[in-house]
């Protein structure tokens, strides 16, 4: 592949995805990086440190990753210039090298460009935004119990109203589509029609249901307990409502589950229990019950706010790892849940964690759990002696406050 302005490292292999659905990791795969906006600066360039640390330590220096810096975002247009917040570039090299990694991209509000985060998963079609959410001992947490907290959540990544179809009041695009919807569709409910703006969202079956087919293959590979298909049907019947509809039917039609007394639960033949929940029950119940829940699918939105309140309840967005992946392609780009928080930019503060715990899940994805393993401990013991980010720190009595990089050189310590 020809690149425009970027060179791949000398050195280093393509990782590739088999005819048998596994992938070929060589001792030396190229990981294209984005870097990211704002905070991007400082714990991308820890969590290479502690990767690096850990492949080096867990296979005696056999093992190593060639990382490709590609570009997105405020260093796609330093790099590229003017208007290049997402090249083509950054986009074929995440094609050619199957798995990458990123830092947050700012997203204006109200106006100005789209989320790029929303356009690479839709662009490279990574329709599964895969969010687990566990307790690390010794976590400050505004929950009772957060080691009840164990679920994995499985985001629809490609539509919803994240597709962006969407028209702002004033303009012709609006008022044809009103004009469409009042006068041959015979809708009458548009509160107040002279300002209002228009937003779609599309919710597919396909789209649907091979999310939720991820999710319970996952459930099944990892021996969970249940999925729980979260919604909002009863407001929104044929979008929200269908994706439950087609959860259950998936269910009993590619994986056997039996229909639990009147249902709509069923029963996978190995036990696992298919079951829904409204999303805002779901939101309280997750405060109150959370070991109730165990694998989550649900729509984009909902898995939005779902993501950061879980996130939350074991310690906040500062360990919230996640992964946006095509099961069929292998294509897979990991990325923390959090955003680029601004104010901290360039100041060495914020946790790496989530990053560094995004770029573990990437680890398990290429096989390397070893070096996965050796992070996981390291981040444990460090939470354990109280050596952690002013998120932590202010929330924990008698803990010593570190900077983004010195926590990342106490994992490193104690892998
Ligand atoms: N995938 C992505 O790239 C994402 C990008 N974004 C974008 O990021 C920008 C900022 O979004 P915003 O809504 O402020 O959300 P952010 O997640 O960037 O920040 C909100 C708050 O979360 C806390 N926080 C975030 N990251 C960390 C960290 N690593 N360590 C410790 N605390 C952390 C901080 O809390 P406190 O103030 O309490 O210290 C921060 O002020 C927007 O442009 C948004 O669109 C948002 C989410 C995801
Ligand atoms: O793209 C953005 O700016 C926000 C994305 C986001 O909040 C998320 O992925 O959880
Ligand atoms: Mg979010």
């Amino acid at each position: 592949m020809s690149y425009d302005k970027i060179t791949p490292p000398d050195s280093g292999t393509k990782i590739e995805k088999m005819s048998d659905g596994s992938l070929k990791v060589a001792d030396n795969p190229i990981i294209p990086f984005i870097e990211g906006d704002g905070i991007g600066m400082d714990i991308t360039p820890t969590m290479r440190h502690v990767l690096d640390s850990a492949v080096e330590k867990a296979y005696d220096g056999k093992k190593q990753i060639e990382w490709f810096e590609i570009y997105a975002g405020e260093k796609a247009v330093k790099f590229y210039g003017e208007d290049h917040w997402l090249p083509e570039d950054t986009l074929k090299a995440i094609e050619e090298y199957k798995v990458a990694i990123k830092g947050p991209l700012t997203t204006p509000v109200g106006g100005g460009i789209r989320s790029l985060n929303v356009a690479i998963r839709q662009k490279m079609d990574l329709y599964a935004c895969v969010r687990p959410v566990r307790y690390f001992e010794g976590t400050p947490s505004p929950v009772k119990q957060p080691e009840l907290t164990d679920m994995v959540i499985f985001r629809e990544n490609t539509e919803d109203i994240y597709a962006g179809i969407e028209y702002q009041t004033g303009t012709p695009e609006n008022k044809k589509l009103k004009d469409f919807l009042i006068d041959e569709m015979g809708v009458t409910n548009i509160r107040f029609p002279e300002s209002s703006s228009l937003g779609i969202k599309p919710v597919s079956e396909e789209g649907s249901k091979r999310l939720i087919r991820s999710a319970i293959n996952y459930a099944i590979e990892q021996d969970r307990d249940s999925v729980t298909l979260v919604h909002k049907g009863n407001i929104m019947k044929f979008t929200e409502g269908s994706f439950k509809n087609w959860g259950y039917e998936l269910a009993k039609e590619e994986f056997d589950a039996e229909v639990i007394g009147e249902g709509p639960w069923c029963k996978l033949p190995n036990g696992i229990v298919i079951k829904d929940v409204i999303a805002d029950a779901f939101l309280q119940q997750i405060l109150t019950r959370p070991d109730e829940y165990d694998v989550i699918a649900t729509l984009n939105l909902n898995g939005d706010y779902v993501s950061d309140a879980l996130a939350a309840c074991v310690g906040g967005i500062g360990i919230a790892p996640g992964a946006n992946i095509n099961y069929e392609t292998g294509l897979a780009v990991f990325e923390a849940t959090h955003g680029t928080a601004p104010k901290y930019t360039g100041q060495d503060k914020v946790n790496p964690g989530s990053l560094i715990l995004s770029g573990v899940i990437m680890l398990r994805y290429m096989g390397w759990n070893e070096a996965a393993n050796l992070i996981e401990k390291g981040i444990e013991a460090s939470i354990s002696k109280k050596r952690v980010t002013y998120d932590f720190e202010r929330l924990m009595e008698g803990a010593t406050l570190l900077k983004c990089s010195e926590f990342g050189e106490e994992i490193v310590k104690n892998m």
